[in-house]
């Protein structure tokens, strides 16, 4: 028999609220595409110090309904009011905390909100303003035992908290919460209630959706949706049981499934009396409309955030064991291999050996392209939550991809260095002046810029890692086999040659091959195979290396291009175009 869960009591709540956002909803209806009506004729009021739970069936239109009140999907029907306007683009009154988290994991905790705020806080706050502000947040959240601990060794009731802390930084005038409470055992998940409880206390706005029944009656007011998505009850939680006549909070479930419902209708034009503090549960309505700031705090420049990002890459770049092991591991595993597969001297030009210098520029134009590739892949879809919820607080996407350069691209320059300095020591690469190893070099690196970048734009492309991963061979195969390395450019068929011409790899491996002098050496060197290839060949390595830059740099604009709109897309995705009701 369940026990009934004794609801919180209205001594707990503040009489008069000081400065949480006001959120009405009138009449709102959400259709979804794909889903058809998920909300129908909603009308609530959201009071300032209040704490609302939302509550129903499995895919009843909880988030739906979240995120409309939350500003971040525009209904279909009615409206959505914040303080009686519009909601505007989220700044830093606002908090919301989505299933995901939305904060990294490799960091200790203190460090990553202390990123997270100067990413949040107005251009201009003192390092000791943000690092009190950090300590003041995790004292709240009873997190400021785990300061140091890495975000990944937490529990999961305590990176929850550790999300919901990176939302109270800026402290928010309302924050709205989906499931905070999903996965948590029954303790934690009542301490969290309590902590948002007591937040609530101090003014904040906050909501939150729920599928743990004792959350139901732990707040100020329960809106329970009915599998339509109406409203079946929204009330005090303690009258809950008692207005479906049931004693508990289960049975609401069920008779709610079966169609009961009591929920009164609010008149859809009462805009002046309804909403200050006119909750269902009966709170007072606050006398004095919380003031709004008409000079909103400057948001932090592009230059900055480039800035952080960088340091912040970099942070968890260099924590992250299994990244530095392949990016460490990577070029002295491919030098081993050049070292095992080709014999020394094959650019001597007494006794040259063409093949073996042709497939040894191949091979360094490919390493340059895999390193990048692969460092690219997996670097936006594993954090896209973080992303999307940091967009949302005024994160810009030009300085995210910029930091994403400027994290990795020094280390593919190193790795590509190393590259070349061990295989010239191995007697693998001519013994030629700081011109050629100069060309080599810009070569490798761009080419490794152009795959890094192609990989940034998968990894914005696809919506979990494990897709990135499979990506890896689809953008391999086609920059080996179209390369122009073993079947050369003049011998392919008409498209072949076309496919070859959007192939980074092809224009690495030219310019590798031009920047080595591959032609002269062919020409004039004492092989009888120089001429043949030279014939296959035709002019792949007659051009100037710059050509050859040119084309991947221009690549590597591109595909930057191209990830940066998809990103815009993607953190765009349920605001900006349901705003426009599409
Ligand atoms: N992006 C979407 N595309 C298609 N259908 C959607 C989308 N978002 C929500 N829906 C549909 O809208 C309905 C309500 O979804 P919502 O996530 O709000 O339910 P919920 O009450 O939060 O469910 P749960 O408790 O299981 O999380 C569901 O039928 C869902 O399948």
């Amino acid at each position: 028999m369940p026990t009934p869960i004794q609801p919180r009591s209205s001594a707990e709540t503040p009489a008069l609220p000081p400065n949480g956002t006001r959120v009405r909803a009138r009449s709102v209806g959400q259709r979804v595409r794909g889903a058809g009506r998920v909300l129908d004729r909603v009308s609530l009021d959201l009071a300032p110090g209040r704490l609302t739970v939302i509550a129903g069936s499995s895919g009843a239109g909880k988030t739906v309904l979240l995120q409309t009140l939350a500003g971040l999907r525009a209904p279909t029907e009615g409206s959505v009011l914040h303080d009686g306007d519009q909601p505007g683009s989220p700044g830093p009154e606002f908090g919301f905390v989505p299933q995901e988290d939305i904060i990294h994991r490799e960091l200790p905790l203190h460090r990553t909100l202390v990123y997270a705020a100067k990413l949040r806080m107005p251009t201009g706050t003192a390092a000791e303003s943000v690092t009190v502000r950090v300590d003041r947040v995790l004292e709240t959240l009873g997190l400021a035992a785990r300061a140091s601990t890495p975000v990944h060794a937490l529990s999961g009731g305590e990176r929850k908290r550790a999300c919901v802390a990176a939302e109270l930084l800026t402290r928010p005038r309302v924050l709205f919460l989906d499931e905070p409470t999903s996965g948590l055992d029954p303790v934690t998940g009542a301490d969290l209630l309590r902590t948002l409880g007591a937040l609530a206390e101090e003014g904040t706005t906050v909501v939150l959706t729920t599928h743990t029944l004792a959350d139901l009656l732990r707040g100020d007011q329960v809106v329970f949706l009915s599998p339509g998505g109406e409203v079946a009850y929204s009330g005090e939680p303690g009258a809950l049981c008692g207005a479906f006549g049931v004693g508990t909070v289960e049975e609401v479930y069920e008779a709610v499934a079966g169609g009961a419902r009591v929920a009164r209708a609010l008149p859809a034009d009462d805009a002046e009396t309804a909403a200050p503090g006119a909750g269902r549960s009966g709170a007072p309505a606050s006398p004095v409309r919380p003031p709004r700031s008409p000079v909103r705090p400057r948001r932090v420049g592009a230059v900055r955030q480039w800035s952080l990002l960088t340091r912040r890459g970099t942070a968890l770049l260099l924590r992250n064991r299994l990244s530095v092991a392949v990016l460490a591991g990577s070029p002295v595993l491919i030098v081993a291999m050049f070292a095992v597969l080709f014999r020394a001297g094959a650019f001597d030009p007494a006794a040259p050996d063409p093949g073996t210098t042709a497939m040894i520029m191949f091979w360094i134009a490919f390493g340059a392209f895999f390193f990048g590739l692969t460092y690219g892949l997996l670097q936006i879809c594993a954090e896209l939550p973080v992303v999307r919820r940091e967009w949302l607080a005024g994160l810009r996407i030009g300085p995210y991809l910029a930091s994403k350069l400027t994290t990795t691209l020094p280390l593919l320059a190193v790795a590509d260095a190393l590259l070349l300095v061990v295989l010239r020591a191995l007697d693998r690469l001519p013994a030629a002046g700081w011109t050629t190893y100069g060309s080599l070099f810009v070569s490798s690196v761009l080419a490794s810029a152009a795959a890094l970048a192609m990989g940034l734009l998968a990894s914005a492309a696809v919506t979990e890692p494990a897709q990135a991963t499979l990506m890896l061979p689809l953008l391999c195969f086609p920059q080996v086999l179209f390369s122009g390395a073993f079947v050369p450019v003049p011998r392919m068929t008409g498209a072949g040659e076309a496919i070859s011409r959007a192939m980074t790899n092809r224009w690495a491996f030219e310019a590798l091959g031009g920047g080595v002098g591959l032609e002269s050496l062919w020409r004039a060197g004492a092989s009888p195979l120089g001429r043949p290839l030279l014939d296959s060949y035709g002019d792949s390595f007659g051009r100037p290396a710059e050509r050859g830059w040119l084309v991947l740099t221009g690549f590597a604009l591109l595909f930057l291009a191209v990830a940066w709109a998809i990103l815009v897309r993607k953190c765009r995705e349920g605001v900006a175009r349901s705003r426009a009701g599409r």
